[in-house]
């Protein structure tokens, strides 16, 4: 199968990247069903990448119909070490306005029922989550947003993502909530993304991209599709640029990661307990433990 270091999850706005050169596009199977789309494997400045569209190309997946697990382990499959996760988001401060850019580094988890572990049929595996993003990652993310010093984007480096279920936006009660918590951002797909790059021993970061003040704001108007709309057109453009500029750096210096060890001292069952299926099902993940 062809192969690629970094990968690219394009979330709402950004369902391809122009630059790529040399596409080939990949329609894969893993053992948790097939990822939101083909996904296409090219060159970015001489590196290849592997990029998905969250939602498909036509953007016609629901956040709680997204495949993550599918979508995580094929990137797994191509050989993915390294995964940026571009995303629209609403602002949850005055001072992230929309066009800027938060580099993330926490999540609180507002889903319900969505499948976010590889784990469970006889093999128990807890991973630690409490520094969801990789650093190293997030860190050359960012470095590469502020490096590029887009027209009218600030850069948060750091910031909190509240993944709330959707597809309806929040309440205002709800919205005001997450204000008191203290959170930065809000989005409905990142977080069962990180931890099943964690589990796969992916380093993950996310580049959120505010495209509104969500429903807190006096002077903004609640949040609607027209005004995130408005956005991520302008956002998309920023993106590409960005994920273009990380990528450069990572194929330069491609930093280590706990992530791509996440699993060391994760598995509680006894490799020899775990039946052949399931071995079956996670040799990916397992076969640098078995
Ligand atoms: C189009 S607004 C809501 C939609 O946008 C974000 O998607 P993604 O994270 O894939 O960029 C948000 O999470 C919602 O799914
Ligand atoms: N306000 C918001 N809430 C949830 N997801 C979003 N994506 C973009 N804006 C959003």
């Amino acid at each position: 199968m062809a192969q690629a270091t970094i990968g690219i999850i394009g979330g709402s706005g950004l369902y391809e990247m122009e630059a790529l050169g040399d596409r080939q596009e990949v329609r894969i199977d893993t053992p948790f069903g097939a990822p939101s789309d083909a996904i296409v494997l090219g060159t970015l400045d001489g590196t290849r990448v592997a990029f998905l569209a969250r939602h498909g190309r036509d953007h016609t997946l629901l956040p709680s119909e997204l495949p993550f697990r599918a979508n995580i382990y094929a990137m797994k499959q191509l050989g993915v070490k390294y995964l940026i996760s571009a995303s629209a988001v609403g602002s949850l401060k005055e001072t992230v306005k929309p066009l800027d850019m938060v580099v993330v580094d926490q999540f609180i988890d507002r889903t319900r029922s969505r499948p976010s572990t590889f784990f469970g049929d006889g093999i128990v595996a807890h991973i630690s989550f409490a520094d969801p993003v990789c650093t190293a990652l997030a860190r050359i993310l960012a470095n590469a947003v502020e490096s590029l010093n887009l027209p009218e984007v600030e850069l948060h480096r750091g910031g909190t993502y509240v993944c709330m279920e959707g597809p309806a936006f929040s309440t205002r009660a709800e919205s005001h909530l997450y204000r008191s918590w203290g959170a930065s951002v809000i989005g409905m797909t990142n977080l069962p993304e990180a931890k099943l790059a964690r589990e796969a021993e992916i380093a993950y970061a996310t580049l959120a991209l505010v495209t509104d003040y969500d429903c807190w704001h006096l002077e903004h108007d609640s949040v609607s599709v027209e005004m995130v709309i408005a956005n991520l057109k302008a956002n998309a453009i920023n993106a590409q640029k960005v994920i273009r500029e990380t990528v450069r750096r990572l194929s330069e210096n491609p930093p280590e990661s706990e992530a791509h060890e996440a699993l060391k001292y994760a598995i509680l069952t006894p490799l020899d307990r775990i039946s052949p299926a399931v071995r079956e099902r996670l040799q990916l993940l397992l076969q640098k433990y078995l």
